[in-house]
């Protein structure tokens, strides 16, 4: 079946940045649709070419295709640092900040994004907005038993908080960590996000949320035209 034009922009992506990688290169793997189409694009280099790399998953989703393509794993116990972390985001503002977390995976793609020299962010242009939070919600990460409080306190700080129910699964989503994911929405988009992260890493039972400001390095847009825009930070 032939791919969808967002499909397909998603793959272009992936396989951009697949392309930067060299033999040597210690790299982070990310989570979802976009991260996975670069995943098997290192794969097929590492089978064919010999390429010589090293990954460190950001979900047990990323780990299980990585070993499928035949990319050495390794954790971040065995690397002092990564030369490159690619990962795909759900919203990207003009300042390069991002909104990170339909996956349920973004507390491990921040600590493996803060490892690497140069952040990738792989994404179609349908995730580019002027303000954070007019897209989607952030995912605030919590211990199960601190989830009512933490929505408490969410709604106290504006967002309309909602518990992430499985699909597959009756019952609320359960990450890689054994936590839950309560879904922060800011229905008139975040005004200040520096403000709030810093908000959301005070709450008692909060392990990590979505927003990863001034980490990304690069961002490669994949366009309706086929064509990918290289955004960096200055
Ligand atoms: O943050 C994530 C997972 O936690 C994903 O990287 C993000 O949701 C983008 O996924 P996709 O490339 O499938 O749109």
């Amino acid at each position: 079946m032939p791919l969808s034009a967002t499909e397909q922009a998603k793959k272009a992506v992936g396989e951009k940045v697949a392309a930067l990688v060299v033999s040597g290169m210690r790299l982070g793997l990310g989570t979802g649709s976009t991260a996975a189409w670069a995943i098997r694009a290192i794969g097929r280099r590492v089978r064919e070419e010999g390429l010589q790399v090293v990954g460190v998953p950001t979900s047990y989703a990323a780990e299980q295709l990585a070993r499928a393509e035949g990319i050495p794993l390794v954790t971040l116990a065995d690397v002092e640092e990564l030369d490159l972390a690619f990962d795909g985001a759900d919203e990207v503002s003009p300042a390069l900040d991002l909104i990170k977390g339909r996956g349920a995976a973004h507390t491990r793609e921040k600590v493996v994004a803060t490892q690497a020299r140069r952040f990738v962010v792989l994404v179609d242009a349908s995730k580019l907005v002027h303000r954070l939070g007019t897209r989607c919600p952030v995912p605030v990460e919590v211990l199960p038993m601190a989830a009512a409080p933490v929505m408490r306190q969410l709604r106290r700080m504006g967002a309309e908080p909602v518990l992430r129910m499985g699909k597959a699964k009756d019952g609320p989503v359960v990450t890689d960590q054994g936590f839950w994911v309560i879904d922060a929405h800011f229905p008139e988009g975040i005004d200040d996000p520096q403000a709030l992260a810093m908000t959301l890493s005070t709450i008692p039972g909060v392990l990590d949320h979505g927003l990863f400001l001034g980490m990304a390095t690069d961002v490669l847009v994949g366009e309706a035209n086929g064509q990918i825009r290289h955004m960096q930070r200055s």
